[in-house]
């Protein structure tokens, strides 16, 4: 194997069980030093390419390599020498304590008249460390929740000290935190030189930690590479026949998927309804290309002009109250937004700073039917600008519909469809047909 030779090769893979072909033809390069996040609806086939990679199933035709070695013609010793593996079912078939099933991570490394050796130690030391689980060292591994489990077996695949590791949803049963702190780990070994693959049903968590992307569908590979080039609404229509949004995230700056309920698929209605649009910075960017996408009327603003959320309003071609780059809200941009804020079957505040100059933003939104605030953001951590701003952001959260943001699609039709039938879109008046800052240099000031 040449230095500049793909860790892993995996070349007219395919895979018959129970009788069916459930991978067909799968051709796939990884390098050394990568993190690849195996991607696909249920079936697809993601587990049974992991079983295959490990040597636990044989293929019917095709070849695995791995560090220039066919997997499948290799002891099983030696296979696991070279793969580990975190398996997704983590139920472990003996109530052994966990040191030792993190110390059988070392079994691929020890004659069958081996003794334990100080390297064994060392490796089980830090595989501890790294995943936080030496606490539960000396308990049985059937006392511990499913979350604690994934870490342990995570642990004891890092003992095995092998070059590539394999993860079947690594995150699944975990909470918010030990989900990214599992990932973060993940690609620190990664930096560190070990070649990682996932199979994570996490869209946006993929997109985030992973260098490249394998979306399967059908047991082949409909997209391969980074996740900007793989997530695109057309891929994600046709492999998971799912109507979603992509943007890029605000804060992490990767793709970002949002499913639509129901959206413009065709053969379905769209929703019908205005929705207005708070935000700034760049928080309302992606609301308003979901809402935009799904069918809604979307209005915005008071926005800066050169705002991230007003280039964004712009080339939706969204009907966008501005105001001039740093100015705050005046009487006249305000008045605007009232127009459309009474126009509105709901308000959506995207997660913004609350300070002065979003402050006439949001108490207009204080006369909207219904609101609905999106919190990226734990409460407590949001910067608060002076006791008038906390109050009138309070007062819209006592009122609103408060969500993340993926509920945010779910939320604003629930919202809308709630909105008094007398006063539905169809028979509110319409915002000015003033460009609403859309054309001119001074926006509706
Ligand atoms: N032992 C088996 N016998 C018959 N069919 C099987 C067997 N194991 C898996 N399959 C089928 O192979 C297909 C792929 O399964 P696999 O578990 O690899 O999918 P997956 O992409 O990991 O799905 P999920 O996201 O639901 O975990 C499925 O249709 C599944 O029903």
């Amino acid at each position: 194997m040449n230095a500049d030779d793909p860790l892993v090769g995996v070349d007219g893979l395919q895979v018959d069980l129970g009788g069916k072909t459930v991978l067909d033809g799968v051709d796939a390069a990884i390098d050394s030093g990568s993190f690849v996040g195996l991607v696909g609806p249920n079936g697809a086939g993601k587990t049974t390419l992991l079983r295959t990679l490990n040597g636990a199933l044989s293929p019917a035709s095709g070849t695995v390599t791995v560090a220039g070695e066919r997997v499948h013609d290799l002891s099983s010793k030696a296979a696991s020498r070279l793969v580990a593996t975190v398996p997704q079912d983590t139920t472990v078939a003996f109530d052994f304590d966990v040191r030792t099933v993190v110390e059988m991570g070392r079994n691929p490394h020890r004659s069958r008249i081996g003794g334990w050796d100080e390297a064994d130690t060392e490796a089980v030391e830090r595989a501890f460390e790294w995943t936080d689980t030496d606490q539960f060292a000396d308990r049985g591994i059937g006392t511990l929740s499913g979350g604690e489990r994934q870490r342990v077996l995570l642990a004891r695949a890092l003992a095995q000290e092998s070059p590539l590791l394999l993860l079947d949803e690594p995150t699944a049963s975990l909470d918010i935190n030990h989900q990214v702190r599992t990932l973060e780990l993940v690609r620190e070994l990664v930096s560190r030189g070990k070649t990682a693959v996932a199979a994570i049903h996490d869209l946006n968590l993929a997109a985030q930690y992973c260098d490249e992307l394998l979306l399967l569908s059908d047991g082949d590979v409909a997209a391969s590479g980074p996740p900007e080039a793989v997530l695109t609404e057309e891929t994600l229509s046709g492999a998971f026949d799912a109507n979603a949004v992509v943007s890029s995230h605000p804060v992490t700056g990767s793709v970002y998927v949002t499913a639509l309920p129901d959206g413009r698929r065709s053969g379905s209605a769209a929703p019908t309804g205005r929705v207005h649009v708070v935000g700034g910075g760049g928080t309302a960017a992606r609301y308003l290309h979901v809402l935009d996408a799904a069918g809604y009327e979307v209005t915005a603003g008071a926005l800066n002009e050169g705002d991230t959320d007003t280039e964004a309003a712009r080339s939706l071609a969204l009907d966008v109250v501005t105001v001039d780059p740093f100015a705050g809200v005046d009487s006249e941009a305000r008045e605007a937004v009232d127009e459309r804020i009474a126009a509105a079957d709901c308000v959506l505040v995207a997660d913004v700073e609350v300070g002065a100059g979003n402050l006439p933003n949001l108490r207009a939104a204080t006369n909207a039917d219904s609101v609905v605030l999106v919190e990226e953001r734990p409460f407590a951590d949001r910067n608060f600008v002076g006791p008038e701003a906390t109050r009138v952001y309070e007062a819209l959260r006592a009122r609103g519909r408060v969500v993340e943001p993926s509920a945010v699609p779910a939320a604003v039709a629930a919202a809308v469809s709630e909105s008094a039938p007398a006063e539905s879109s169809t028979t509110r008046p319409h915002p000015p047909s003033t460009d609403g800052g859309r054309g001119t240099d001074d926006g509706d000031r």
